[in-house]
């Protein structure tokens, strides 16, 4: 299934509550939540409070996207806190199956994220244990950077191995992803779709319903 994750690092944050009902009501399925810890990425954004005070304004998936070192100690927190999917990059984990193994047995969805600089072939040993593989196509970091292109290649080689193996493995692409880019993204194989900028610059309601025709076409 297509579906829009739209990342509220870009939200305007005094107003988040409102801003996270808007995106429900114009029918995204996914609320992308990007943590920093300042050392796996160089920014800090926000941690389990929020998630928390933000669990009340929408039932959609939590989208709980870890850009932290060794996010294996917090998988217990951020599932309290009311995240539906964990993503931990391969990149951060020094026991990447065992930081896996303990999202899913908090009984939440299990994903793998991956720099541009990382082979696909990194995460090839967990890839039948995870139900979500986030291709980034950008550096991690910050929120309004442009899509570095050599990652839609990688997309296509994950995308080739997914279906060749036959596995229902969702691929998320995340960063510098607008309504002129979307399409290629799709057509190379990914069915998650992260977009902050893009929709959180002018009417939200507007853009996501705009991202949602392209992606439900
Ligand atoms: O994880 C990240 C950045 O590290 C992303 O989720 C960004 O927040 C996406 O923002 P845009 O590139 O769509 O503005």
């Amino acid at each position: 299934m297509n579906c829009l994750s739209p990342s509220i690092l870009s939200a305007d944050f005094s107003r988040l509550g409102e801003q996270i009902k808007e995106l429900d009501e114009a029918g995204a399925q996914y609320v992308h939540i990007d943590v920093m810890d300042g050392m796996f990425v160089p920014s800090i954004s926000f941690g389990m409070p929020v998630i928390r005070a933000i669990r009340a304004c929408t039932d959609r998936i939590f989208d709980v996207h870890l850009m932290i070192e060794e996010p294996g100690r917090y998988i217990d927190e951020f599932a309290e806190a009311g995240a539906d999917l964990i993503t931990v990059h391969a990149e951060s984990c020094r026991h990447l199956d065992r930081t896996i193994e303990k999202i899913k047995e908090k009984g939440l969805l299990a994903g793998v994220a991956i720099n541009p600089a990382t082979p696909v072939s990194a995460i090839s040993c967990v890839l039948e244990k995870v139900d979500m593989v986030l291709v980034m196509t950008v550096n991690p970091g910050f929120g309004g950077q442009k899509l570095i292109p050599y990652t839609v290649e990688k997309v296509r080689e994950l995308r080739k191995i997914v279906d060749e193996k036959g596995l229902k493995t969702d691929i998320e692409v995340d960063g510098g992803v607008n309504l002129s880019n979307v399409e290629e993204l799709m057509d190379a194989g990914a069915n998650i779709i992260v977009a902050g900028s893009a929709i959180f610059s002018g009417d939200v309601t507007e853009n996501t319903i705009r991202f949602l025709n392209i992606i439900n076409e």
